[in-house]
């Protein structure tokens, strides 16, 4: 019984499971067979020649690098979602966090739900939705969700804090040196995110998505948008990832190839609402469980954030009191309400 790893989502949450017992079974409010596969805008960042801008000195390929900005750009504000090749995190680092990530889900869930398991912080792990209010609410996933600098608490041995201490850190470069290209084509000053985002500010998240039986009516991932500037994220080969798009949902094609990157609602913010914050959900599978990873590209708590343009859509708010007002809204209704509190 103690080796068992998936949390007991049915047993902790017996009213919600209940009451979608009750209902029809068959009314279930998402077909994963409707929902049309998309290609997302595919982004080459070889142009940016990242690693040795600095060395470019006779500029003949700066070309490049502004036509790779604009089709960023494009992207951030049409689908507010786009894939990345040539990225710069090599496959091997990917493959060897992914090894560590399976590792620690693979373990006990009475091990992992321990406050002090892999000397995490106590919040670390987390798993189904305490806030749930209804099934639709749900979400049939585990996580570990760690603030960049707890990843040199982990003590288990030195290959996990390694594997994945190296994926975050090289995620936060990618980041940041995206962060900066779109906030380019915003007229942001070239240290903006460099002076409001440390890698103390931001979180990796490994998600595991364990079969789920009753995957047409349950979540793997809420709909939600993501409370950073940009997400990184990687997703293994099983797919399940959805996005809203003009009102419709549409699947993303699984690529391990490729990184994700979305905006998050502190881009829209910045941006005066040009670059889209997309929700975005995840459909479980019945059979098959699936990992991913997200580095959540943040400020500080102090940040203010304000567009640069005006008139400005949004009032200026602290990235303390975003959050605040955030966990304020899913204690009360289950769920996010996000940017649109603080419209002028
Ligand atoms: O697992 C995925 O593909 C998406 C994860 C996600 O959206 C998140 O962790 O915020
Ligand atoms: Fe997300």
């Amino acid at each position: 019984m103690d080796d068992i790893i998936e949390p007991p989502f049915q047993e902790t949450y017996p009213t919600l499971f209940e009451n979608f017992s009750e209902k029809a079974a068959d009314e279930s409010w998402f077909g994963m067979d409707d929902v049309e596969y998309c290609e997302l805008p595919q982004i080459d960042l070889s142009r940016l020649h990242f690693w040795n801008l600095e060395n470019d000195e006779d500029g003949s390929n700066s070309e490049d690098f502004d036509k790779c900005r604009k089709e960023m750009a494009v992207a951030a504000s049409e689908w507010g979602f786009f894939q990345v090749v040539n990225h710069g995190i090599p496959q091997k680092v990917i493959k060897n966090m992914k090894y560590e990530q399976k590792k620690l889900f693979h373990q006990p869930f009475c091990k992992k739900a321990e406050e002090s398991f892999m000397n995490l912080s106590a919040n670390s792990y987390r798993w189904g939705n305490p806030t749930a209010t209804c099934l639709g609410q749900f979400s049939w996933s585990e996580a570990f969700h760690i603030p960049h600098t707890d990843i040199s608490r982990l003590d288990e041995c030195n290959r996990t804090r390694s594997s994945i201490g190296l994926f975050a850190t090289k995620a936060a470069s990618l980041a940041q040196r995206l962060a900066e290209c779109l906030g380019h084509n915003l007229g942001a000053k070239s240290s903006y995110f460099r002076d409001n985002c440390l890698p103390s500010s931001s979180y990796l998240r490994m998600n595991r998505y364990p079969p789920c039986p009753l995957s047409f009516d349950v979540y793997g991932l809420m709909p939600h948008t993501d409370s950073d500037f940009l997400t990184i994220l990687y997703q293994d080969q099983v797919g399940g990832l959805q996005l809203r798009k003009d009102g419709k949902w549409l699947s993303v094609k699984p690529n391990p190839e490729v990184l994700i990157i979305n905006i998050g609602d502190l881009f829209q913010a910045l941006s005066n609402g040009v670059y889209k914050s997309i929700e975005h959900r995840v459909v479980a599978h019945s059979e098959v469980e699936r990992f991913s990873a997200a580095y959540f590209y943040c400020p500080s708590h102090e940040a203010v954030i304000e567009s640069f343009s005006k008139p400005a859509v949004y009032r200026k708010f602290s990235f303390k009191e975003y959050r605040q007002q955030v966990q304020k809204d899913v204690r009360a209704t289950g769920d996010k309400i996000g940017l649109s509190r603080f419209l002028l």
